[in-house]
């Protein structure tokens, strides 16, 4: 007999199913019954595919919110707590640890769509039976409740995991900037084998957890599976339950179980993301603990007209028993060159870092024509200021794009002018001038040219003070004398500091600094 033919016939069935069937309204109702129970499939999938739109329109937005927020935190903050940072592990933490955060909160949502549903299952359960209802919540109570130290496991795991993303990211980062000397010191194997190390490491805690989840759950579901037959015995025994009562409890029960499981399922990958998500609001609260101060409206930085200099500057670095810079004065006349020399760790850049407004010192003034300008107002100041470090950066793109990058509104006149000022007229010559791709950090040109397109770059803004931190430290004596040519063209535009260790720079400086263990050396 066909089973919608068995299931209308309530005679056919034995007394109790045959009690259930007329419970439900007999043959009558069949057919509204299965339209029901399409309708509520329908929902079903329904819900499913809000529920996943929903997760991924607030995983995006909180989690582009923190990367945004975290991001601001960083581009904000002041630079004694930023160059502090490793900033390899702020990348790792920007890029996997908030998706892992992401992970978090779609696992959240889940867990929360599955409560729901369990609550709506519970209501059906205790109107049919309050009592099996009350054992079967204390079962499943206890049986989540004595899977919290599976919980703790995980979010142990999940710190576990950030801190090996961070070795990877700083192993992959390191790796790619040294690749030459990688390549020349022969280290290629044991640059792979620390990688290598580094992603068995990651491998080995995936593992454990992905383990200890599956375990988990295989306990869980032999767990459910115990109680449901508790409770049914229970039933049978003590309460003599009538099949009226016991199928469609069972029937919920069944549906119940698996959704406790999602439930514990969901808790367990909470506290795996768990601890990425302290992470990123632990950098975000540093970051934002050190946010450099807000420029009042009014704040306005008088323009150098003949000096710009430093008086009674000190500066410690954290964790450092010796100051950097000890009651430093210095004057940088603006029509001159100044060279500002001494041995390796005497503070010359950190003297630059604070003259060019970077940095603040724990105490001192900056004087600018003579007159003190408070430390506060350094932001405007750094707009006045330009660096050529010994590293040169140079963005993907054209060279228009990097020159571009200081000044967004000059024309192309301006643009060839500022590259024949900085000696590097060479781009003229090249068949597509401006639009020529610079390659990745400018690989397209050799060092000096490099350095030559930054001084170009850094002229853009017309500076009032222009510093070079040994930018011409690497190079050879022919790149070393153009630069030092392009530095004599701007000559009376801007004050100049030049941190140089010998070369033609510093043969063309008008005076002189000399800096020995962070004090000005009068000898
Ligand atoms: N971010 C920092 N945190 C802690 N200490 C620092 C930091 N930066 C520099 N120092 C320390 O401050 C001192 C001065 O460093 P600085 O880089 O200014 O010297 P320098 O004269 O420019 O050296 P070099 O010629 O080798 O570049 C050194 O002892 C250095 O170790």
């Amino acid at each position: 007999m066909p089973i919608v033919a068995v299931l209308s016939n309530t005679s056919a069935l034995p007394s109790s199913l045959g009690n259930f069937a007329s419970l439900l309204g007999g043959k009558d109702s069949l057919g509204p019954l299965l339209l029901a129970f399409v309708v509520l499939i329908g929902l079903r999938a329904l819900l499913n595919f809000y529920r996943a739109m929903a997760a991924l329109t607030v995983q995006r937005n909180l989690i582009d919110g923190l990367r945004i927020r975290a991001w601001h935190a960083l581009l904000h903050c002041d630079w004694r707590v930023l160059s502090g940072m490793r900033q390899s592990d702020n990348a790792s933490l920007l890029i996997t640890t908030l998706d892992r955060v992401g992970v978090g909160i779609d696992r959240s949502v889940s867990g929360g769509v599955a409560v729901i549903t369990l609550l709506g299952v519970g209501a059906a359960a205790v109107a049919i039976s309050p009592v099996m209802t009350v054992c079967a919540l204390i079962g499943g109570g206890a049986v989540l409740y004595s899977f919290r130290r599976l919980r703790l496991r995980a979010r142990m795991l999940g710190g576990e995991l950030n801190d090996v993303y961070e070795r990877i990211y700083a192993e992959l980062g390191e790796g790619l900037a040294a690749l030459r000397i990688i390549k020349s010191f022969g280290a290629e194997r044991a640059t792979e084998q620390r990688l290598r190390r580094e992603l068995a490491s990651l491998h080995s805690a995936e593992r454990t957890y992905t383990r200890e989840n599956g375990l988990g759950q295989v306990a869980l579901q032999v767990g459910s599976a115990g109680l449901l037959a508790l409770v049914v015995w229970l039933a049978l025994q003590f309460w003599k339950a009538d099949l009226v009562v016991l199928l469609p409890m069972i029937a919920l029960f069944a549906r119940g179980f698996p959704l406790l499981m999602a439930i514990q399922g969901c808790l367990q990958d909470i506290a795996y993301a768990r601890p990425s998500i302290d992470s990123a609001l632990s950098l975000i609260e540093r970051a934002e603990a050190a946010r450099e101060p807000d420029l009042p409206a009014d704040a306005t930085v008088p323009s150098a007209h003949h000096s710009i200099g430093l008086r009674d500057v000190s500066l410690t670095y954290a964790g450092r028993q010796v100051p950097a810079l000890d009651a430093v004065n210095i004057n940088l006349p603006v029509q001159q060159i100044t060279a500002l020399l001494g041995p390796s760790g005497a503070g010359k850049s950190t003297l630059a870092d604070v003259i060019g407004g970077l940095l603040r010192p724990d105490s001192g003034v900056l004087l600018i024509d003579g007159e003190p300008v408070d430390f506060s107002l350094r932001r405007a100041w750094r707009t006045r200021v330009t660096y050529v470090q010994q590293v040169p950066i140079l963005f993907t793109g054209t060279v228009r794009d990097n020159l571009l990058w200081a000044q967004p509104h000059a024309d192309d006149t301006e643009l060839y002018a500022a590259l024949r000022e900085a000696s590097a007229h060479f781009i003229e010559r090249m068949p597509d001038g401006l639009d020529t791709l610079v390659g990745e950090n400018g690989h397209q040109f050799s060092g000096g040219e490099r350095q030559r397109l930054i001084l170009a770059r850094a002229m853009m803004r017309v500076p009032q003070l222009l510093i070079l931190d040994e930018a011409a430290n690497a190079l050879d004596p022919e790149n070393d004398r153009a630069i030092a040519q392009a530095v004599l063209r701007l000559r009376g535009r801007c004050a100049i500091l030049v941190i140089a260790h010998g070369g033609a720079l510093e043969s063309i400086a008008d005076q002189t600094v000399r800096l020995e263990l962070g004090r000005i050396d009068r000898g």
